[in-house]
């Protein structure tokens, strides 16, 4: 495995043998859905609505959502587009599906059949193939999107971009370590090459394919760098298969400062890392996920949380923001609730939208902050790998240079522990062999210490388990309970 573009030859071998790991492989044929997609409307085209946005300096709303039986998708996406007013649509991908167990997932299609009602969560794109993507692309005005947590999303790209999706989450390292206990990164990372390559014979006859990394990985206290270092690292690896147009994620921490600086200097190392390397004619975007960590079981609450989301999307000019739901805490959303959450998202936006937040030094100072991080992990990790991102990132991982908070994974080492500071922004209690220099180490140390004065306690791990569930009891900074 090297960070190197696949040879034609190797990918046709390949997607051979990829589309035969299911019977609706055989439905795809990549120059009918190139001339698929050319016959597209442009509106319905993500990434030309993601460029004009940016243009336009605005934040676009898409919420999450998938059900079992396509007409149920289609009513959903219709609802979102029509009473949500969502800007972008998704199509959230079954457990099943993300694992490969694709018979497992036929059974389910049949017993949501006899049930006469969607029985799992997630659409099962795999089972129902092209044709029947197709349908919900062709039933909705807006662009939409393949969301997942896939490792081997090979057979998923092939189907859903020959249906007419025109974005597709996910990457080598985002889609496995907070996903995935047992699935190596050497595999992750070249199955999604085979993705990433794939858009790019999209991209080179003229199909625009949008890729999303997902940013906010364990979506529990991650740090800036942590996600930013992996949302640069798959930015490359992408750009080095032919992808054009890419969206970097961020999972919102909390504090207004922190989020914004991160948001901005998401981009900006993208580019950066873009150019250093010089890929030409990248269209980078960014993402702000609305808090992924737990939250109030109270409605009005979690409006509240919602709207905490819209603002810092806002204010930090994000492109998209991803929307949650009043229903977070209870289960799978109602689509009326989905709708709720994009409508109040969508207030504050409208509201925010033309008030600039005056760029105060705090804020270039965290900013300059998450990129001197992001920096360290990203370069030691290019040294590793001798200059390769795809080896390096394996030696990163295996040495604990980068390192993914509460991951599931065993390739993660598991030894940084983030808290919050008195004003809640995520800082490192334990930054385990994250390859810092001292005066970052001591920055963070400083910044819970302070709290730990304030609070009247030593900073320790049982401060990280109070943030963990703070915002669902109510607050950002648990105050030593
Ligand atoms: C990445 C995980 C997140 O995706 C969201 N999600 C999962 N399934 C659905 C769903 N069916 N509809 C809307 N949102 C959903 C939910 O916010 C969850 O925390």
């Amino acid at each position: 495995m090297k960070n190197k573009r696949l040879e034609a030859d190797e990918l046709e071998v390949q997607r051979q043998e990829v589309l035969k790991q299911w019977s609706t492989g055989a439905g795809v044929n990549l120059e009918e859905a190139v001339t698929y997609h050319k016959a597209m409307p442009a509106e319905k085209v993500f990434a030309a609505k993601l460029a004009k946005a940016k243009a336009e300096g605005a934040t676009l709303a898409q919420p999450r959502g998938g059900t079992t039986l396509l007409q149920e998708q289609i009513d959903l996406l219709q609802y979102l587009q029509d009473e949500g007013g969502a800007d972008f649509l998704p199509t959230t991908i079954d457990s099943l599906n993300r694992q490969n167990r694709y018979q497992e997932a036929e059974k389910v299609i049949e017993d949501s059949k006899k049930a006469g009602h969607s029985l799992r969560n997630g659409f099962p794109a795999v089972n129902y193939g092209v044709v029947a993507c197709r349908r919900i692309i062709e039933s909705v005005n807006l662009p939409c999107q393949v969301r997942h947590g896939t490792p081997d999303a090979r057979l998923l790209a092939e189907i859903t971009l020959a249906g007419g999706f025109t974005d597709f989450e996910g990457g080598g390292i985002s889609n496995n370590i907070p996903y995935a206990k047992n699935v190596s990164l050497e595999e992750t990372i070249s199955n999604w090459q085979y993705v990433d390559r794939l858009v790019g014979l999209y991209e080179e006859q003229g199909v625009r394919i949008n890729r999303e990394p997902f940013g906010p990985l364990t979506g529990t206290l991650v740090p800036p760098c942590i996600s930013h270092s992996v949302g640069v690292i798959e930015a490359l690896l992408a750009a080095e298969q032919g992808v054009k147009n890419i969206s970097l994620g961020y999972g919102q921490c909390g504090n207004l400062i922190q989020d914004i600086a991160a948001v901005r200097s998401l981009t900006e190392l993208g580019e950066e890392y873009l150019a250093k390397f010089k890929y030409k004619g990248m269209m980078l975007t960014s993402v702000f996920h609305q808090w992924m960590g737990g939250f109030p079981q109270d409605e009005s609450q979690a409006f509240g949380v919602i709207s905490w989301g819209a603002v810092a999307a806002a204010l930090a000019k994000a492109t998209k923001v991803i929307v949650k739901t009043p229903h977070e805490a209870l289960g799978i959303p109602s689509k009326e609730g989905i709708a709720a959450g994009i409508k109040a998202t969508k207030q504050i936006i409208n509201m925010v939208r033309n008030q600039a937040l005056l760029n105060s030094e705090e804020l270039e100072r965290e900013k300059e902050g998450i990129k001197v991080e992001t920096r360290a992990i990203v370069d030691k990790i290019l040294e590793l790998g001798d200059g390769d991102i795809a080896v390096g990132t394996v030696r990163g991982f295996q040495a604990g240079i980068l390192d993914i908070p509460f991951a599931p994974s065993r390739y993660n080492a598991g030894k940084i522990l983030p808290v919050r500071d008195a004003q809640g922004a995520v800082r490192f209690l334990d930054h385990g062999n994250l390859p810092f220099d001292k005066e970052v180490i001591e920055f963070h140390q400083e910044r819970i210490a302070e709290r730990g004065r304030i609070e009247g306690r030593d900073p320790s791990f049982q401060m990280v388990i109070d943030d963990i569930y703070s915002i669902g009891k109510g607050r950002l900074v648990a105050i030593g309970s």
